[in-house]
């Protein structure tokens, strides 16, 4: 055997890899490879999100964010070792059927007929343009303006601030804003810009909810109900803080035990949403900076260097300065504070409305996964009343038995626990940066959000061929009242 050959089988334990967990020594498991990515990731073409990798099981990501697909000889080239089987990490999804690799070709090839790339379109790029503008001139005019003008100057700044979050800053972190990553970069820091922290959010959003939505980790519920910590090391990378770290404030899926105020979650949960952008900045930003890891995700990838941390710092010091600091100094303490929470609320409330319904709403599936048990044997998606559509969607489906999509597959789950509203809307896409198009977004995290409405069609018909359910509402009026339902039931059923 050559020496490369056997460099490659050489066996590097799971616990070694999740070691090299920094920018400065960073290695990956993608399809039980183990790879080492620390001076590749300055030459990415996706930029440096790749670190997100650092130190994970890095298969999801490395299928979902590359449309065209990626050589194998690459993979190869990076390779230092092998994950021994006892080692490989229990994987909820299934990757063996062709439905995600025919929807990827279809995409590609639509937007090349189009002649429209992939990423970082012109049309992002003027909204971003416009986006700022109107931000930094309704933050001046909250500065200049009469006090009573001033709150609606800052209701509006919050309104701006949420485009910011929605059509900038969630494309350019995803590596779909722009062909170079430094500008997506850019378009990243623009989160730290409205006050929350970019780190953060990849961290809950890229590693927990995209490609783990609706998944839960039973047993680590469990412990968390016992008020056990499982130690960092143990704990299961598949589950998805959006749908647990608001428990028991909210109860949104279905493995959690109810309380008794969950019943009245309805009714308080469009208030609770308001303070969505508070928490994050004031609260769990830090939280994740000085910890170093976000519930069960490690957040060395990124606080493992310090030009990160100083970059987090910074930023906190900056905005709190002209968020806060700025209208004290025009206004008053009293009023300055005023302006600042009224610009949050309002910030809190359009962004959580327009996010929410895309995965809590009646109809959409939940998964659960236990590591005690088989794998895939311990929960299909099902709604909350355990019913899974694909089931219906595949009888009623003349899919070849090849074609046959198992329930558990990766980009069936993506469908079966997103749900689009407008679809198909010029409008409603570009208002709501792609949330409308969720379950496009999904399957393609990392193609412009401007495209979605684009490719809706053939996302809606490739599911129809493989028997995949494809959830849309008519407009966001109808899928909230959906998801207010949702709750409603939630607050009162038993556990599953
Ligand atoms: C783990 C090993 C990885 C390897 C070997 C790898 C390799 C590559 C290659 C070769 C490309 C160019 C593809 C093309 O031109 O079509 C690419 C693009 C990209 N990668 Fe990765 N990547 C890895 C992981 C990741 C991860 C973890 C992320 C995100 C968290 C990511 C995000 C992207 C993005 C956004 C692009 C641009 C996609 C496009 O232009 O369509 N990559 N990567």
């Amino acid at each position: 055997m050559c020496k490369a050959s056997a460099e490659k089988a050489k066996e590097i334990s799971f616990a070694e890899v999740k070691s090299h967990n920094t920018p400065k020594s960073a290695w990956a498991v993608v399809n039980k490879q183990v790879i080492d990515i620390t001076d590749f990731a300055k030459r990415h073409p996706g930029g440096d999100i790749i670190l997100l990798a650092a130190g994970k099981d890095a298969t999801v990501l490395y299928h979902t964010y590359h449309p065209k697909g990626v050589p194998q000889a690459l993979l190869d080239k990076l390779q230092i070792g092998t994950l021994p089987d006892s080692d490989v990490p229990d994987s909820y999804y299934d990757w063996s059927s062709p439905f995600y690799d025919t929807l990827c070709k279809r995409v590609v090839e639509r937007l090349k007929t189009l002649n429209r790339p992939l990423r970082g379109n012109s049309d992002i790029q003027i909204k971003a343009v416009g986006i700022l503008l109107c931000f930094w001139g309704s933050l001046y005019k909250m500065y200049t303006s009469e006090f009573h003008q001033a709150i609606v100057w800052s209701i509006v700044m919050g309104v701006f601030a949420h485009f910011v979050g929605t059509c900038i800053q969630h494309d350019g972190n995803h590596g779909a804003f722009s062909k170079m990553p430094f500008i997506n970069t850019a378009a990243g820091w623009t989160m730290d810009m409205i006050g929350a922290s970019a780190f953060t959010w990849q961290f809950q959003h890229m590693l927990g909810h995209h490609p783990y939505t609706n998944l839960l980790d039973v047993h680590e519920e469990e412990n968390k109900a016992k008020e056990i910590d499982t130690p960092m090391e143990q704990k299961d990378q598949e589950s998805d803080p959006d749908v647990f770290s608001s428990f028991p404030l909210m109860r949104m899926h279905p493995v959690h035990e109810p309380l008794w105020y969950n019943k009245y979650q309805h009714l308080y949960a469009p208030v609770l949403f308001a303070f969505m952008t508070l928490a994050k900045v004031f609260q769990q930003d830090i939280e994740v900076a000085m910890n170093k890891r976000l519930y069960h995700i490690d957040a060395k990838c990124r606080y493992g260097n310090v030009w990160n941390l100083v970059r987090f710092w910074g930023m906190k010091a900056l905005s709190t300065l002209y968020m806060i600091g700025l209208p004290c100094y025009f206004h008053g303490t009293k009023g300055g504070l005023i302006l600042f929470t009224v610009g949050h609320l309002t910030c809190g409330e359009v962004l959580a409305t327009m996010f929410i319904v895309n995965h809590v709403i009646e109809g959409v599936s939940f998964a659960k996964k236990d590591s005690r048990e088989e794998v895939n044997g311990s929960s299909k998606p099902a709604t909350a009343q355990g019913v899974t559509p694909m089931d219906e969607t595949l009888k009623a489906s003349s899919i070849k038995a090849e074609n046959k999509v198992p329930l558990n597959d990766w980009a069936a789950v993506q469908c079966q626990t997103s749900v689009n509203w407008s679809p198909g809307s010029w409008f409603w896409n570009h208002f709501s940066g792609g949330l409308s198009h969720q379950i496009e977004h999904h399957l393609f995290p990392s193609i412009c959000h401007t495209n979605y409405v684009h490719i809706q069609d053939v996302v809606e018909d490739t599911c129809r061929e493989f028997g995949v359910p494809y959830q849309s509402e008519p407009n966001l009026f109808v899928a909230y009242g959906k998801m207010l339902n949702h709750l409603k039931a939630m607050g009162r059923m038993k556990a599953l």
